[in-house]
């Protein structure tokens, strides 16, 4: 773990290093995921298959990637009802916050007599990535299908690894509730592969969206242009800020719950009171004498941790910009002064009795958020991610008059004569008044 200090005269360079080692992480999958990617393009199931041998430690054969239909009824028997309860509370808010968030079409009459417009529409078929690798995450599937069935999107297709062949009963059930029956049991950057570039048993996709490990964050950035992406949601990441009296061994918790999820995920804590920093710093290493997955989190909080004191609260603000998080806590009296000065960050959780894993499972905003600094320009996944949008213009014989000449100027400008006489022809028209355009 990194302790850093904002009044020591070498922390311009600790805090770059900091920013700088999760690149390096990202930088070393690159060309594996090259080659698995070309493997599947080039031998398609047969390349799926062995990887999903290799890495999943399962040997399966094309006949078998697709989950049946009994698999998916016997995994839902075996979900207790309690499970299933909590699941409904978590797609019903899941759902009701997606809900709110479609859009409506735009259609206008500008002055000049134009109608213009706007029109969303859903996309026809999605690949949903649920993790499965060191843990199962039934949450991820609701957080990818159910924003997908509000937009309204006809085909999604998910994948998620069943390490050693084990399936989840709960993360089936989940794909139950959110509507999704066409499930493959493959991960990892192939599984991105196959629902891209297609194979003979899983058709492609227009879009890939969904969180996962290194390999499928880039991955997903390799096929980025064959299809679309909803954005880079690789090992989780937090930043807390932490001011006033705050209970120590719940800011660990805090830290601890990213950390768990994978060697490569990050956990910082920024605050203003040195006795704090040192009182979390003692909470996380009793915490990682007990916890189950101490051994993924001792080695993301050793590689990847950090603890930051800071001057002032302005200075977090400052710090946090440019880590641009992909969850941001800001756990204090009052956080509304701070939070009106983030710019970039994928979710902010405010106060003290909203801890991250409430976002991770039942707040209802989207858990599948921007990882390594791209909440500078990206967003937690969204309806949006499933829908697209068309423009259209129609003009009248007036407005072709009124907006046309500008336009012949333009094309003749650009040396274009085709467009330029696209326009004049029917301006000449109606000067002759024929009509007919
Ligand atoms: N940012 C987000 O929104 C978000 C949300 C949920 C989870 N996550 C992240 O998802 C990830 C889940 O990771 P996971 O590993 O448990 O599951 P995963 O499904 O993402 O990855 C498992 C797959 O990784 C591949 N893999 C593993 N080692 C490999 C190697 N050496 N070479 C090639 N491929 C290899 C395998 O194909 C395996 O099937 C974590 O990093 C977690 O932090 C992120
Ligand atoms: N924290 C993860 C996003 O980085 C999401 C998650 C799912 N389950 C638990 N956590
Ligand atoms: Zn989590």
């Amino acid at each position: 773990m990194n302790r850093l200090d904002t009044s020591s005269p070498d922390f311009d360079a600790a805090f770059a290093r900091l920013l700088a080692d999760r690149d390096s992480d990202t930088a070393r999958v690159d060309a594996p995921v090259t080659e698995i990617l070309a493997a599947i393009r080039r031998d398609g199931d047969a390349a799926l298959c062995e990887f999903t041998r290799r890495f999943d430690r399962m040997a399966i054969t094309p006949d078998r990637l697709r989950i049946t239909d009994a698999e998916i009824d016997a995994a839902c028997a075996e979900v207790s009802l309690s499970l299933h309860a909590a699941l409904d509370v978590a797609a019903t808010r899941i759902e009701s916050f997606h809900r709110a968030q479609l859009p409506d079409d735009l259609r206008y009459v500008d002055a000049q007599g134009v109608t213009l417009g706007m029109r969303w529409t859903p996309l026809d078929a999605v690949g949903l990535y649920v993790p499965g690798g060191t843990a199962a995450y039934p949450s991820s599937v609701l957080m990818n299908a159910v924003p997908a069935r509000v937009a309204g999107v006809r085909r999604l297709a998910m994948c998620v690894p069943t390490p050693d062949g084990v399936l989840n009963p709960l993360v089936l059930a989940a794909a139950r509730r959110a509507g999704v029956s066409e499930i493959y049991r493959v991960g990892g950057a192939q599984a991105v592969g196959a629902m891209a570039y297609g194979t003979k048993t899983i058709a492609p996709v227009d879009r890939v969206v969904g969180p996962g490990n290194a390999y499928v964050a880039e991955a997903k950035r390799q096929v980025f242009g064959r299809v679309g992406i909803d954005s880079i949601a690789g090992p989780s990441e937090i930043v807390i800020v932490a001011a006033d009296a705050n209970d120590p061994r719940a800011l660990a918790l805090d830290l601890l719950a990213q950390a768990e999820h994978d060697p490569m995920a990050q956990a910082v804590l920024i605050t203003p009171d040195a006795a704090l920093a040192q009182a979390v710093q003692d909470a996380v290493e009793a915490e990682l004498k007990t916890l189950p997955r101490a051994q993924i989190a001792r080695a993301s909080w050793d590689a990847h941790g950090a603890i930051i004191t800071v001057r002032t609260l302005d200075e977090a603000v400052e710090l946090v910009n440019r880590i641009a998080p992909e969850h941001l806590e800001l756990v204090m009296d009052n956080p509304q002064p701070v939070f009106d000065k983030v710019r970039h960050a994928g979710a902010i959780f405010l106060g003290r009795y909203c801890p991250e894993a409430i976002g991770d499972y039942v707040g209802g905003p989207n858990h599948v958020l921007p990882t390594s600094s791209t909440a500078r320009f990206a967003s937690g996944l969204s309806v949006f991610d499933f829908l697209k949008r068309t423009t259209f213009i129609d003009a009248n014989a007036d407005s072709l008059r009124t907006i046309g000449p500008a336009a012949v100027a333009l094309a003749r400008a650009e040396g274009l004569d085709a467009h330029a006489m696209s326009v004049s022809i029917r301006l000449e028209d109606l000067t002759r008044g024929s009509g007919k355009a």
